[in-house]
């Protein structure tokens, strides 16, 4: 009997394109999509556009042509207010910079995200416990401003953060530039680990080819993108 069961997209793109200024087009996707619950690495040139593509799959950007659909969503063509919750439920980030803030501390970091969903922090205290234990950061840092973290915990803080709501789709960008390899290995593991245990849809981009043994499909955004023009 044939399996006539067709997975669902995570992500659908039509006709993207997207520019920072009106010279110079940065991003032109004409079609592309990613299936619910797979993991694909992302590389390519410096300046070609991941990090663009990544803002635009998060909505912090939005297309000046085509649209970005996200599960079932029209996400690119929702109000702003309707992204961002759409966001804070279904999308997890986690940015170079990992984006914490600085004053804050751990617990509180990860809390502001559960904040923004809408969901209750009774019903997440739990979770929040056990990914900290799974992302080996002790109790005790809990409290500690996220400052003061070394830079290795603060990148764990920032997995985190993005998984607390137990996102469809994590969208990571070149979180390991700082580790050495022996930290970049068991980063990895244990975020493929969380994300199979999520079923969570993973887009991963580095610059680190290394790291591809770890993904089922890479993907060049040279291969997606029709036509890129460097900014001056
Ligand atoms: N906020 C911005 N305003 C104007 N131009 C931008 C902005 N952010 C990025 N760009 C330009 O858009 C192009 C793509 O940048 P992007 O950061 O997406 O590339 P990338 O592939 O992620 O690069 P890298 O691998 O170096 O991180 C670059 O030419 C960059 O200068």
């Amino acid at each position: 009997m044939s399996n006539t069961v067709t997975q669902k997209m995570a992500i659908t793109i039509e006709n993207l394109k997207f520019a920072y200024n009106k010279k110079n087009l940065q991003l032109s996707i004409p079609n592309w999509q990613l299936k619910t619950g797979e993991r694909i690495f992302l590389y390519g040139d410096s300046g070609s556009g991941k990090s663009t593509l990544l803002n635009l799959l998060s909505g912090t950007l939005t297309p000046d042509q085509g649209h970005i659909k996200i599960l079932t969503q029209p996400f690119s063509d929702l109000s702003e207010r309707k992204r961002d919750k759409f966001r804070a439920n279904h999308i997890g980030v986690v940015f170079q910079q990992f984006n914490l803030i600085p004053y804050l501390s751990v617990q509180k970091n990860i809390e502001l995200a559960v904040y923004f969903s809408g969901r209750s922090l009774d019903h997440n205290q739990a979770f929040i416990e056990q990914i900290l234990t799974r992302l080996k950061l002790p109790s005790s840092l809990s409290k500690q401003a996220a400052s003061s973290l070394s830079i290795g915990q603060q990148q764990r803080v920032a997995i985190a953060r993005a998984l607390v709501n137990k996102p469809d789709i994590l969208l990571v960008d070149e979180p390991t530039s700082a580790l050495d390899a022996n930290a970049k290995d068991a980063f990895m593991s244990i975020l493929l680990e969380i994300c199979e245990q999520l079923d969570t849809t993973l887009i991963f981009v580095s610059h680190d080819l290394s790291l591809q043994r770890y993904f089922d499909k890479s993907l060049n955004i040279h291969s997606i993108s029709q036509a890129l023009y460097l900014s001056c």
